[in-house]
Order: C-alpha cells, then structure tokens, then sequence
C-alpha cells in the first residue's frame, strides 16, 4: 500500500436531506502535503471520517494507497492515522499509558510499545508530563498527545481534522514544526483540513477550498493567488460607521467589496488604475480612511472571492 488518496464523485447525503458532500473530487499523490479549507459547515470534516472508514458514503469511490476504502477498510485503518476534532480520550489515564496501550493495540510487543513511547513522548515534547492523567493537561499538550497516538504505527497516511483549532499562537507553530517534519522528513502523506488560512498557505503543497460540499478551487497556494487575478484595495477607517459608509458609496467601483469591522477591501483588476477614483468618490462623502493599502491578493483574499462567486452563481 502506498500513501496516495484518490476520490471520485464522492456524495454524503445526512438523514432529513443535509447534502454535506455534493460531487467532491481530488488526488493526492504520496509524500504530498494537502491542505482541504473551508469555512464551519463546508464539509471537510465529513469528507474525513469517509476517508478515514468511520462514515460510508452515499456514492462516489475512494481508493486509499490502491485500496478500495468500502471493500478493504480494515486494511486502510492499519496503515492510516487519524486525529479527529473530537478525541474520546479516557482523562483519568496518563499520556504514555495511552500511548503504550495504543501500541499493544498495533501488535508490539510490552518492550516495542514501551520504546516506542519514549520515542514519540520525546517528538512531541511531552516528556515532562508524561506520567500526568491527560485530563490535567492543557489544550496544546492534549493535540500533542493525539499526534503521538496517530503516529504509534508509522502511518503512511496521516489525516488531521482542523489540528490546531483552538490553540495559542506558539503551540500551533509546535504542531506546524512537526507536521512539516513528518512530512518533509519521513514522507509521510499529509490531508489536512483547516479554517486557517495561513495554515493552507505555510504548509500545504496543493489546496482545495471547499465550500456547502463542493470544490471551488484548487491548486498551490501561489497558484490560488494568481488564478484571482485581482488587487486588492484596503481600507481601514476610524470608526464602523464611515466603512459602512465607505463600502455603499465604493460598491459598484470593484469587482467584488468586502466590509469587516472598521476595514473595507474592494477586489478589483487593477488596484493603482482605480485609485483616484475611488479616493475622489471617498472626498465626496467626506469619507477619509486612515490607511488604504494596494497589495496583491493574500489567500484570504482567494477565499472570499471563490465563495462568493459560489453563492452569486447559486443565486443566479
Ligand atoms: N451526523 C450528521 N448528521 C446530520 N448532518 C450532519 C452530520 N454531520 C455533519 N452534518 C452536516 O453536514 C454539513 C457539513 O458538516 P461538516 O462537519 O462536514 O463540516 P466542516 O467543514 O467540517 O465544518 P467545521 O469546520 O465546523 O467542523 C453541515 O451542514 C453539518 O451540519
């Protein structure tokens, strides 16, 4: 078995008519890092548990390493390695108990599993709170812990719902680090899903953004910027109200506006060609921002454009 991913058509279709997954299709090839964005309720993390053996899709085919997910998946769980949203961890056990017992689990023997949880203990530097109940321990030690039991086996495939969620910025660079290495190091595959687009754009060779269960687009993170085509214009005022003034008064001068806060960004094709436009169109209203930026697009930027082409066409 190898450490490649092939999914065709794949549909998920919840009871009361929840189309979770609509058509999704991609590749992955081993030893790549993938990264599948999307925003809460995209899909991704019912995409997952399909390719990872614990939901059965409605239709569509997946071949994990060759192997057919519906007709071998105890042979796909062997050489797979899941860390989930939702871990049901027993708190009351300590991390290299949990570690040990996932060993015995794989087939070591008491002496391979002991080794190896020094081993992975040690990578994911949980060292110190090695012989703590993991219910003592913090949100960052607790997706640290999840990554060693992932790896007990060597996976050739690791498959990591939104791993970082919820963490402070220093131990979701910890996870990145490691992730990277694995990869880059072990060639381990790596399908990683995330809301975080900085996380898509550090490390992933190849993204797909996934938006009310379909794919909107895909490539490098480079290429997902080129692809848009657009400049961005941003603008950040004083107060909320003059950028809700702003985004009325500047609506039909870009491709695409977007407002958030105090903040307004106007997606258009050429960002210097419209500027004095603009500003003029702002001296009008009386409408003066404190900074405006001209910068190429950044993969926020990519996200929102795709997303909402998605809903205008839906629209239409
Ligand atoms: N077991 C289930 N039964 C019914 N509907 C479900 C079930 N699991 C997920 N859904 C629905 O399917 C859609 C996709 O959910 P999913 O959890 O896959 O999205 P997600 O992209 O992982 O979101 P998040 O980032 O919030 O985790 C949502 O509308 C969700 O409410």
């Amino acid at each position: 078995m190898d450490g490649s991913i092939l999914v065709h058509d794949l549909v998920k279709t919840y009871k009361g008519d929840v189309k979770a997954v609509q058509g999704v299709s991609f590749e992955v090839a081993e030893g790549e890092f993938f990264a599948f964005l999307g925003p809460n309720g995209a899909g991704k993390s019912t995409t997952v548990q399909i390719l990872t053996t614990l939901v059965k899709p409605t239709s569509g085919t997946i071949q994990i390493g060759g192997v057919d997910v519906s007709e071998q998946p105890e042979n796909v769980r062997w050489n797979i390695g899941v860390a989930l949203q939702e871990t049901g961890i027993d708190p009351v056990l300590r991390g290299r108990e949990l570690i040990e017992m996932q060993a015995r689990l794989f087939g070591f023997t008491k002496k391979e599993a002991k080794e190896r949880a020094a081993e992975l203990l040690t990578l994911v530097d949980l060292n110190d709170a090695a012989d703590r109940p993991c219910g003592k321990y913090s949100g960052g030690m607790r997706r640290r812990l999840d990554l060693a039991l992932t790896l007990v086996h060597k996976p050739k495939i690791l498959f990591l719902d939104e791993p970082t969620t919820g963490l402070d910025p220093s131990n979701r660079k910890a996870i990145w680090k490691e992730i990277k290495r694995l990869n880059k190091e072990e060639g381990t595959t790596i399908f990683l899903t995330t809301q975080y687009l900085e996380e898509a754009d550090q490390l992933a060779d190849r993204i797909s953004i996934i938006n009310e269960g379909k794919i909107v687009a895909s490539g490098s993170a480079e290429e997902l910027k080129r692809t848009l085509g657009f400049d961005a214009i941003q603008l950040v005022f004083h107060e909320r109200e003059e950028a809700e003034r702003a985004s009325e008064v500047l609506r039909d001068i870009g491709e695409n506006i977007e407002r958030s806060r105090e903040e307004v960004t106007v997606y258009t094709e050429n960002g210097t060609q419209i500027l004095s436009e603009l500003v003029r169109m702002l001296d009008e209203h009386h409408l003066i921002p404190k900074t405006l930026n001209v910068k190429p697009p950044s993969l926020d930027d990519v996200f929102i454009n795709v997303t909402n082409e998605q809903k205008e066409k839906e629209r239409a």
